[in-house]
């Protein structure tokens, strides 16, 4: 097998083609990732697309029908039409956190934590857990049992249990999703904290974006069991690369626009493909398009991209909005019946059927051709140039 990969060439974790399925059915198709030590990625997809099952056959619960999964230079699955090899679930080396918890209500927080610790010294196990209490800051509670604590510090007691005996990969399956909302986002960011400082890499499986976003490195959004993207939260929010990804990552409209002369118009304006590319003064240099004229285009506008300015002399009709706190969010209706959202402070308080300026910041959106629905991003070109 294949166990003397190296380091610098080989990530320290890496899924490369896996396919799982049940019965007929294929679940889990063809999904490939890779993760540096101490990354934290994460599946997020809709009920059902298969995260749970991914994450299972990685752990190796469930068996896995083709691909291969190597984990700190050692393969734990290769299967092939000629070979089938998977190490024991109890042989990989992995940690696993719930969504229930599964803490044993018998027992001490303590003596949870010290479970997987059997083959370790009396002493190695009794500083161990002492560690592993103050890291979740639960040290005052060692004695008590889990019904004794909150849901979210029972998370915390599974966490330290599950990285007491030093996994080399985490698995967390919706481990906040018993928690209030509030608690979720705040042990999300707790989580990832205690995850950084001891090095853990570690894989979350969600369907809710911002518990990804506040918890992991790398998230791939999964589709019928395949990971469509798989990137950090930044990139898959302003480049997404399917209008599937950009509607299940954060608000926004897709409005309608046409190719004239390399480059789209649309009812906010016309879009000029900008590159990274700036001349001595510098000014962003533009592109065209690499579509026929009349091609029709999806284009993404995020809250973000729709400035509200009073001075505007382009305007849109409110017709909804939600209180955020700092901000409304409008949603605002374009002379041509199309709808985008806007991101408004507060203190600007605009009613249902009042009309206010905007000002749309264009330079950066995403566009997408209608027929192919591949994306074209703001900064692809730079990237192809860096290719070459
Ligand atoms: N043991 C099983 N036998 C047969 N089908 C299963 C089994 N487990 C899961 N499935 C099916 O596989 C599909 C994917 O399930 P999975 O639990 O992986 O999805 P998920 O994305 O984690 O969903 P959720 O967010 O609801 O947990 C579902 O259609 C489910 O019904």
């Amino acid at each position: 097998m294949d166990t003397e990969a190296d380091t610098s060439i080989n990530p320290y974790f890496s899924v490369q083609d896996l396919i799982v399925g049940y019965d007929d059915t294929i679940i889990v198709n063809g999904l490939s990732l890779v993760l540096q030590q101490g990354e934290i990625g994460c599946f997020l997809g809709y009920s059902g697309c298969g995260k749970t099952t991914a994450l299972r056959a990685i752990a190796g619960l469930e068996q896995s029908r083709g691909g291969n999964i190597h984990l700190s230079n050692q393969c734990l699955t290769d299967i092939t039409d000629r070979k089938s090899y998977a190490v024991a679930p109890a042989k990989r080396g992995m940690g696993m956190v719930f969504q229930d918890y599964a803490l044993f209500g018998h027992l001490s927080v303590a003596k949870n934590i010290a479970f997987g610790l059997n083959k370790w010294s009396a002493a190695d196990k009794k500083a161990r857990v002492a560690e592993m209490l103050s890291l979740v800051e639960l040290t005052e509670h060692a004695d008590k049992r889990p019904n004794e604590l909150s849901g979210g510090q029972q998370q915390r007691v599974a966490l330290a249990r599950a990285l007491a005996p030093k996994p080399k990969l985490l698995l967390l399956d919706e481990p906040f999703s018993n928690l209030d909302v509030v608690l979720r986002e705040s042990l999300a960011m707790n989580v990832r904290d205690i995850l950084k400082r001891t090095n853990t890499t570690a894989i979350l499986v969600t369907h809710d974006q911002n518990e990804a976003f506040a918890l992991a490195d790398k998230v791939g959004v999964m589709q019928a069991g395949k990971l469509v993207q798989w990137a950090t939260p930044s990139e898959l929010y302003h480049e997404p690369i399917s209008p599937f990804v950009a509607e299940f990552v954060g608000e926004g409209a897709m409005i309608d626009g046409i190719i004239k002369e390399g480059h789209v118009e649309t009812a906010l304006g016309n879009i000029y493909r900008r590159t990274e590319v700036y001349d001595e003064s510098g000014q962003p240099q533009y592109c065209e398009y690499d579509y026929p004229n009349g091609t029709l285009i999806k284009v993404l506008v995020r809250p973000d991209d729709i400035i509200h300015d009073d001075d505007s002399k382009q305007t849109a009709l409110v017709i909804g909005r939600v209180f955020r706190g700092a901000n409304y969010l409008y949603r605002l209706q374009l002379d041509d019946g199309q709808t985008v959202l806007s991101l408004v402070a507060s203190h600007h308080n605009h009613g249902i059927g009042t009309r206010i300026g905007i000002l749309p910041m264009l330079e950066h959106v995403v566009v997408f051709d209608e027929k192919n629905i591949n994306a074209t991003t703001w900064s692809e070109y730079d990237r192809s140039e860096e290719a070459q």
